[in-house]
């Protein structure tokens, strides 16, 4: 458990972080810590030499913030070692991998892993490069400068792709060996990624190997992309990989189900199937790093050994029959570097990637947080391994035993500051984590069953060498002056050498049999190869076939490209006269959108101009009548005392407006019989005496202007009984407004005619002035009715 305390140096914060004891004794002694490396990679080239990282000694830095926008702080972290950018990868093998290798070849598990923020060196460290490898290429050198001269023979210790292994007779290898090299004949194209890779050799040995065993080295490629698990080394599913399970194996080991684990027998084919999985693997450029691994990446490899027993009659290893192997595995994972989306600006695909990237790592965080409370507080609390396909093919590690290695790569720029200080927190909280320390495990052989019917006698019958039973053959030192001593000893070689001779008979017959087993094989074969070689031909020809198809379809494809470039084109063209077309339009709209407005503004003028008018022919009118009631008054006036000469003069007869039609009809009769001699009316005269002034005049210029409304065609009247009407328009169907609202009319006059009871016609002109209307209209004030009627005197 860590206490962080606090002293202030000058203006900075240093956080110091202390240890303390944490577990008893006899766990310490079970257990190991996780033991965590860190290394600091040199500043790039180019770039601005500002250090976050101070060393304080081998194991002990300080991360110092020192940039304006960061709090300015320094924070103390201690690890196992420290390495500086000076450091070789020769060192950082030496001192790491070295132990795990020693462990590997001892029957014991292993796990190294590098962790870091992007681009600070976990790849490098790893992997390296050619002439200057990393921790795998020198492992893998180091494994078969170790072992190479006591290895078993190919396809003897076979996966059981369930993370077990087992042991076939000499035959069923031998025809597996075969079945490889037709199956590499098979197949037309070269491996991918199985060019020659070398890497530069120390020659390094690990001390101690046991002499008396035999190896088979095993290696398989894995990454974990997006949260699922895919086999590098599987060939089978071409190039879209498939997703592949884990599993967890009878000793509660985790596996990835039917992964392929290639046999290597040197450190050149080992590194050819690193190169093809490599090749695989899924890495792309960022913001931060050119080459970014994508993926979590764990390179497994897996020394089986088994107990040397005998050697047969070609003085190679016999296949032990009862017997224990020991399985040792390294895993070394190289895991994809976390990343600030705000500093990687990584959309799309790369975003996805690197959310799953930063939730795999934040598991294995937990994970490795929860398990230290657990160990810490001696608590029960589940670990959530199953969270993410890492931990969880990792549990065993955790959870079992095996010596769990970590290599924190830190990037020393300033602007890695915040995520250093994250990556060498947790690196630092996972040191409490304690591993159980790595056992030998045996595991019993497993024996398949021959696949050779003739070769289903009991194994170990078979597998019995049968020379082993032949008496030794001794050097015997001849004691020449001991004739006797000389003679027995001879007598005792001759003897060995009989039963030797006689005891070989079977085993020659034995060899015999087998080479002419061996040549009826290289028959088979021969004519295997023979027919390999016509199909190759039959396909080679296919394939001719099948290129000149595919350069056929390339011509088609270029022609087609060039139509689809001119139809870009055009496509362009079109493009931009649609866009100077809707430019015009807007423009149009623009303009209609300004007259519409000006309408709108003269509109709202006009209406404005319109309620002027209107107040002020409203005051107008007011005016007028007002006027013309004062008129109307005075001219009453004048006619009251008219009326009242008249009344004076003679009887009355009055023609007024205001005198109902009865009235009228009795006075009009009256007037017309007071005729003149000369035919006009005493009526008439008198009429336009008594009329009542006009109550407007439109146009007193021009005199009395009469609108004639007949409303039928009168009979001819004569002269005698014409209306006096000067200026006249004569209408017989009032059906235009304009001319009653004509401002040169001011009189209008109803001509209407009928019988009257005597059968004479009568004619009734009903008269009245027209009055303009303030709204433009006219209206018309009867004041006046004369009715024409021919009479004869003579008549009763
Ligand atoms: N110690 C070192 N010495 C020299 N060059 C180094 C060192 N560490 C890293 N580099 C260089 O820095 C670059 C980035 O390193 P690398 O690819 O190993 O980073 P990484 O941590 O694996 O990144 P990512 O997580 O994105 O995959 C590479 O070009 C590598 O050669």
């Amino acid at each position: 458990m860590y206490s962080a305390s606090k002293c202030n140096i000058g203006s900075a914060k240093k956080l110091v972080r202390e240890k303390t004891t944490l577990s008893n004794n006899s766990d310490s002694e079970r257990k190991d810590p996780l033991h965590v490396y860190c290394r600091i990679r040199p500043v790039r080239e180019g770039s601005e030499p500002t250090n976050c990282i101070k060393l304080l000694s081998s194991d002990t830095l300080t991360l110092t913030g020192n940039c304006s926008k960061i709090l300015r702080k320094e924070i103390q972290y201690k690890f196992k070692h420290i390495f500086t950018a000076f450091s070789t990868q020769a060192e950082i093998f030496s001192h790491i991998a070295y132990p795990l290798l020693e462990d590997l070849l001892n029957g014991k598990n292993g796990l190294l892993f590098t962790y870091g923020v992007t681009g600070s060196g976990k790849t490098h460290t790893l992997t390296g490069e050619q002439n200057d490898p990393g921790i795998m290429p020198r492992c893998i050198d180091a494994i078969f400068n170790s072992i190479g001269d006591y290895q078993a023979p190919k396809c003897v210790i076979k996966s059981d792709r369930m993370n077990g292994f087992e042991i076939q007779t000499e035959d069923d290898a031998f025809q597996d060996r075969l079945n490889a090299v037709r199956h590499n004949q098979k197949q037309k194209t070269p491996r991918k990624g199985s060019d020659k890779v070398s890497y530069v050799n120390d020659g390094i040995k690990i001390q101690n190997v046991n002499e008396n065993n035999i190896y088979a080295v095993f290696v398989s490629y894995v990454e974990i992309y997006n949260n699922s698990v895919f086999d590098l080394l599987d060939e089978s599913s071409g190039r879209t990989l498939q997703n592949k399970i884990l599993r967890e194996d009878c000793y509660k080991n985790m596996y990835v189900n039917g992964v392929v684990e290639v046999e290597v027998k040197s450190a050149q084919e080992a590194f050819e199937a690193f190169n093809a999985g490599q090749n695989r693997k899924r890495v792309a450029a960022t913001s931060l790093n050119s080459d970014s691994s994508r993926s979590h990446s764990i390179f497994n490899i897996r020394v089986v050994q088994l107990e040397q027993t005998a050697i047969n009659s070609n003085g190679q290893p016999m296949i032990p029959t009862e017997n224990h192997i020991k399985i040792g595995q390294l895993s070394l994972v190289d895991l994809a570097g976390s990343e600030r989306t705000s500093r990687t600006n990584n959309t799309g695909m790369r975003l996805k990637e690197a959310s799953s990237i930063n939730n795999s790592l934040m598991s294995l965080r937990t994970c490795l947080e929860i398990l230290r409370e657990n160990q810490i507080n001696k608590a029960n609390r589940l670990v959530p391994y199953r969270d993410s396909r890492l931990t969880f093919l990792f549990k065993h590690y955790f959870e079992g035993d095996g010596t769990v290695k970590m290599i924190v790569c830190i990037n020393p720029s300033i602007e890695d500051f915040e995520e250093n200080m994250q990556v060498l927190k947790f690196a630092e909280m996972s040191q409490d984590v304690k591993i159980t320390k790595a056992e030998i495990k045996f595991t019993p052989i497993k024996k398949t069953i021959s696949r050779n019917k003739e070769n289903r006698t009991p194994a170990k019958a078979k597998a019995t060498p049968s020379f082993t039973l032949l008496p030794e053959l001794r050097v015997v030192k001849l004691n020449i002056e001991n004739l006797e001593e000389c003679n027995t000893a001879i007598d005792k070689i001759v003897k060995v050498i009989k039963l030797r001779q006689q005891k070989s008979k079977p085993l020659e017959k034995e060899n015999d049999l087998r080479q002419a087993e061996v040549r009826k094989r290289l028959v088979d074969f021969n004519q295997d190869y023979i027919l390999s070689k016509a199909e190759m031909k039959s396909l080679k020809t296919v394939i001719n076939k099948e290129k000149q198809k595919s350069r056929n379809l390339q011509l088609k494809m270029s022609d087609l490209e060039t139509m689809n470039q001119d139809m870009r084109c055009k496509n362009e063209e079109l493009e931009g006269i649609i866009l100077a077309l809707k430019n015009t339009i807007n423009e149009k709209n623009l303009k209609i959108n300004q007259n519409i407005l000006e309408k709108e503004k003269t509109k709202q003028k006009i209406a404005l101009a319109n309620e002027k008018m209107t107040q002020e022919l409203d005051l107008k009118l007011r005016r007028q009548r007002e006027h013309l009631n004062a008129a109307l008054k005075a001219k009453d006036q004048k006619l009251r005392i008219v009326k009242e000469i008249i009344d004076s003069e003679m009887p009355p007869v009055v023609l007024s407006s205001e005198a109902s039609e009865p009235e009228l009809n009795a006075k009009s009769q009256e007037a017309q019989m007071c005729q003149t001699p000369n035919g006009t009316s005493g009526v008439q005269n008198h009429r336009r005496n008594a009329t009542p002034a006009t109550r407007t005049r439109r146009s007193r210029s021009a005199g009395e202007v009469w609108l004639e409304h007949n409303v039928v065609k009168p009979c001819p009247l004569g002269t005698v009984m014409q209306p006096s009407m000067k200026k006249r328009k004569s209408v017989s169907k009032l059906d235009k407004a304009s001319d009653i609202t004509n401002p040169k009319q001011n009189r209008y006059c109803l001509v209407a005619q009928e019988p009257d009871t005597d059968g004479e016609m009568e004619t009734r002109l009903y008269k009245g002035d027209i009055v303009p209307t303030c709204g433009g209209g006219a209206q018309v004030i009867f004041n006046d009715v004369e009715k024409l009627r021919q009479e004869s005197p003579t008549k009763d």
